[in-house]
């Protein structure tokens, strides 16, 4: 949990893998043979691949960098000085283009979510947004997935507030994202989680839960923070619309539904004390999934590089021809 945040996870084990390639020439004083390269890079993807289950981004990064590395491996031959700099040059740089798109990715997001949102505003007003956990710059390569689509919303002075979720057990909520907003001069307010629905009822007017992705199925189902799919459930009843913002990297067509998807499970110490002050019962059993499934049917808006999904389901996920690898 020292990086967090789908796209982030993604990057930080692209450039996990090119500090191993770097450890291993340095171990042979400034080379190192294809043999050498192949094991010291394969032993740290199989630990950065451990580190989390849920987030695709982690397991597409490596897949990414693992290509790259087949190709760049013969280079190596029996190990010289000048080629092992030429390998780590090119195996940095697709880490490196692995951040820059993510980045890029992300602004293409911001303005995809923002223009469909300052379309359907009604008379130009500024919206009531809802959001949970982190997905600004702290979580993804700068600009941030659903964050971004609220600091362009906030550039066209379209956000009344935001409501923070404070995000249990973790408190992505009120510990990054307030954070992130107040930085920003984005209006807000921290929340805890079970106040949304609240917040929503009363609110003048309808807006808009947006939020981000840790995995997205080819149905469309949606894995994210735990407490999305009952923000969904409280949108619809509320008649506010409910967005998920993710680039394709954290797409995953290989599996049908959200079904499929492995629920990192953390443990129950996370939710049975702060910090070190203890306040749950002694001995209760806890449970302590850390992520939920929002099926396809409740989500409204799914934002991707590629522009904007209205309801997702597999046929219009499938148009995205996002390939199987
Ligand atoms: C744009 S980040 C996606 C995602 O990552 C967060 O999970 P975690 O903090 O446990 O890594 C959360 O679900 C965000 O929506």
């Amino acid at each position: 949990m020292v990086v967090r945040g789908a796209p982030a996870i993604g990057i930080s084990a692209a450039y996990g893998m090119v500090l191993a390639a770097k450890a291993a020439v340095d171990a042979g004083h400034s080379s190192a043979c294809s043999k050498t390269m192949l094991v010291a890079v394969n032993a740290a993807s199989e630990l950065l691949a451990a580190s989390r289950p849920t987030a695709v981004n982690l397991f597409w990064a490596i897949r990414r960098m693992n290509r790259v590395l087949e190709q760049l491996l013969p280079t190596l031959g029996e190990g010289s000085v000048q080629a092992a700099e030429t390998f780590i040059k090119g195996f940095s740089a697709e880490a490196v283009a692995i951040h820059d798109e993510d980045l890029q990715n992300n602004l293409l997001m911001a303005r995809h979510g923002a223009e469909l949102i300052s379309a359907l505003a009604k008379d130009g007003q500024a919206q009531p947004i809802v959001t949970h956990c982190n997905t600004g710059s702290l979580a993804t390569g700068g600009h941030g997935t659903a964050l971004g689509v609220i600091r362009s919303l906030h550039e066209q002075q379209l956000v009344d507030l935001v409501y923070v979720d404070e995000t249990r057990p973790w408190m992505q909520g009120a510990r990054l994202t307030s954070w992130e907003l107040q930085r920003e001069g984005i209006p807000c307010a921290l929340i805890v989680d079970s106040a949304a629905a609240s917040m929503m009822a009363r609110s003048p007017r309808q807006g808009w839960v947006i939020v981000g992705a840790d995995r997205v199925a080819a149905n469309g189902d949606v894995v994210n923070k735990i407490g999305t799919y009952g923000l969904a459930v409280q949108a619809r009843y509320h008649g506010w619309k409910f967005m998920v913002v993710a680039p394709t990297s954290t797409f995953d067509p290989a599996v049908a539904t959200g079904a499929e998807i492995e629920i990192e499970e953390r443990p129950g110490s996370e939710i049975v004390q702060i910090g070190d002050s203890r306040f749950a019962a002694e001995g209760v059993r806890s449970i302590n999934p850390v992520f939920d499934v929002t099926p396809a049917a409740l989500i409204d808006y799914l934002v991707s590089e590629r522009g904007v999904i209205n309801r997702p389901r597999r046929d219009s996920i499938a148009e995205l021809k996002l390939g199987v690898d």
